[in-house]
């Protein structure tokens, strides 16, 4: 049978990250969203910046040749310009460290604000569609996408913001320091600083290569190391039935272990890195005085009176040592620059997956309520709903991922209105990826599924085998996964309170205090299975929808609760597809398919 889906399964690994034409392809698309236009937040706040940057660099260049005006004063034995110098001397100090502070305000608005847009931009993807689903659960090559969104993205801002202000001034510094220092030592002085810096920037860059490799590697591992202490979170309680302290310390030790081991690796790696970042800086403090003396000794200043001299050299040193600073500061850059590139790959990688995952998915046979969910465009009835179907399906077979084991073969299936349909079958023969496939989270590898009905209120609900709960109120789990209370209206709390009510839930309302209550719990820890089941069917009810899908959402309840359950659907009009093993939910039931594995099936009448 032919392989499916070109979205499930291992994924070509990418190449090794590197420090490379990827990287910049990878950088600017972040820069493109971090950057949206020319008049953007970010390019306004970029600006900003810059021109506090410019006036900084105007003071400390005033702050830089003080001292060589101190030589000149003190030399003449001048008190009047003395005491004028010490002042401007003063005024320039304050105002320079103003302007610092400001510099650093503005790089931090500025890390929030890219944090926030890259954010933005990476949820927007993710949470589109069923992207999330895939990258969780069916695509193995991307780790922690949950990681690269929470912790890469905030890191990989630190980084941006750190090499940012640092270098949006540079080219103004070195341009303007290389000219002063040619006019006081010549070409020799700027050409080998030139020198100098290609060599420094040349021997940064063969160091880095390793740690960006090394350093995606261990941000991949921190991953997994807290996905385990999640996964301790979630099932705490299940573990403490088991008494799995000590099996599960081993586990999440192992984790650890391995973390840790990669980050002694990147630390070895840095630090050749930080001996060439180190040795490069204070090579160049020797190396401006190197290049004072040249026209020293070379005779240039003889002529000069020796407070003058003082003066000059004073100066000159300035100019120098500040064009080398401004070098070194770029070399020091590098391992922010590492980081950097770390981080780009890694949310670079998500940035594909989740394009590439919804470019596969396209717009075929959404209805145009399914990306949102919103009770307007629910309104808006498809074919479907006029012709009283919700599937066709012809002629289909599906595998489970990964595998080729075959799970249905053949399936032709139309599912209508008024035409309950109860699935069963034994474990793993393929019941809930039924449901999978009409969802449409699951494509089939042969056949045509047609879904002609809507998601939403008066349209499809699923109630998954696993119920899930938001965070928030308990208004909130009812109404789930709208918003905003629908259809608007004033009895909307009455209607709550009554499928409460009516799945047996008004003790929970007492517990909550009130539908609006803001509950800090988490509701899978405070809830038993059976309670979570009853809200799942108290959401089902507020929902009302023409179709109800509905994997073993009794199995935690008796049969006399699950026949109230039932009724109480049939009441409101749904037609229910079930997936269930008790025999008792045949009788609420039309027709009957039994999978029994290797893609055979049988479908038969209830009634
Ligand atoms: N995400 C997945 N990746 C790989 N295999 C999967 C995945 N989900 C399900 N499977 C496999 O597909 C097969 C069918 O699973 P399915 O959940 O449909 O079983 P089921 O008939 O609903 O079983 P049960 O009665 O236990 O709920 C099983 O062998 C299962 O292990």
């Amino acid at each position: 049978m032919a392989r499916r889906s070109g979205l499930r399964g291992k994924q070509p690994v990418s190449s090794r990250p590197k420090l490379d034409l990827l990287f910049l392809q990878r950088f600017g698309r972040i820069q493109a969203i971090l950057y949206p236009s020319w008049l953007s937040q970010s390019v306004l706040m970029y600006a900003t910046l810059l021109a506090v940057a410019l006036l900084e660099q105007l003071v400390v260049y005033q702050v830089g040749i003080i001292p060589s005006h101190f030589y000149e004063v003190l030399g003449n034995k001048d008190l009047t310009s003395f005491r004028n110098l010490t002042l401007i001397a003063i005024t320039l100090i304050v105002l320079n460290s103003v302007l610092k502070s400001f510099d650093q305000f503005i790089s931090s608005l500025m890390y929030v604000h890219w944090r926030q847009s890259l954010t933005t931009y990476l949820h927007r993807n993710y949470f589109q569609r069923k992207v999330y689903y895939v990258l969780n659960v069916l695509r193995e090559d991307l780790d922690n996408p949950d990681q690269r969104i929470s912790q890469d993205v905030e890191r990989f801002c630190q980084a941006l913001s750190t090499v940012a202000s640092k270098c949006i001034i540079s080219p103004f510094t070195l341009g303007y320091y290389t000219y002063q220092c040619f006019h006081s030592t010549g070409w020799m002085g700027p050409v080998s600083i030139f020198i100098y810096f290609v060599i420094g920037s040349t021997v940064n860059k063969i160091l880095i290569g390793p740690i960006v490799a090394t350093l995606v590697e261990q941000e991949k591992l921190e991953g997994d190391f807290r996905f385990k202490h999640m996964q301790i979170r979630v099932g705490a309680e299940s573990a403490a039935f088991y008494r799995a302290g000590s099996v599960e310390q081993v586990r999440t030790g192992k984790r650890l272990q391995e973390l840790l081991r990669t980050q002694r690796l990147l630390m070895q790696r840095e630090l050749w890195l930080h001996l060439g970042v180190n040795t490069f800086d204070y090579l160049g403090s020797i190396l401006s005085y190197v290049v004072i003396a040249v026209p020293i000794f070379s005779g240039v200043y003889d002529g000069l009176h020796p407070a003058e001299l003082i003066a000059l050299v004073s100066k000159n040193a300035f100019v120098s040592i500040y064009l080398i600073s401004c070098f070194s500061q770029l070399i020091d850059l590098s391992t922010s620059v590492s980081d950097l590139a770390g981080y780009t790959h890694r949310i670079g990688e998500l940035q594909e997956a989740c394009l590439e995952i919804s470019k596969s998915q396209g717009k075929e046979g959404l209805c145009v309520s399914e990306d949102l969910w919103e009770f307007e465009d629910s309104l808006d009835l498809g074919e479907g709903q006029s012709s009283g179907k919700a599937w066709i399906l012809e002629r289909v077979s599906f595998t489970s991922p990964s595998s080729d084991q075959l799970l249905v073969q053949n399936l032709t299936l139309q599912i209508t209105e008024g035409n309950s349909l109860l699935i069963t079958g034994n474990t793993g023969t393929g019941k809930t990826s039924l449901l999978r496939i009409l969802n449409g989270l699951w494509e089939a590898a042969e056949g045509s599924v047609r879904r002609l009905t809507c998601f939403g209120p008066h349209g499809i609900l699923f109630i998954p085998q696993k119920p899930f709960f938001t965070d928030g109120t308990l208004r909130e789990q009812v109404i789930y996964p709208l918003k905003e209370i629908y259809p608007a209206s004033d009895s909307a709390d009455e209607r709550i309170i009554r499928f409460l009510e009516l799945t047996g839930l008004m003790s929970l309302l007492k517990r909550t205090g009130g539908l609006d209550k803001q509950m800090e719990w988490n509701w899978f820890d405070a809830l038993s299975p059976g309670e979570m089941q009853r809200l799942s069917f108290a959401r089902l009810y507020y929902h009302q929808p023409k179709y109800a899908v509905l994997d073993e959402a009794t199995s935690a309840l008796t049969e006399q609760v699950e026949g109230e359950l039932y009724r109480a659907c049939k009441q409101l009009g749904m037609t229910v597809v079930s997936v269930g093993h008790r025999s008792s939910l045949e009788k609420y039931h039309d027709s009957l398919l039994k999978l029994s594995g290797a893609g055979a099936w049988e479908l038969s009448q209830l009634r």
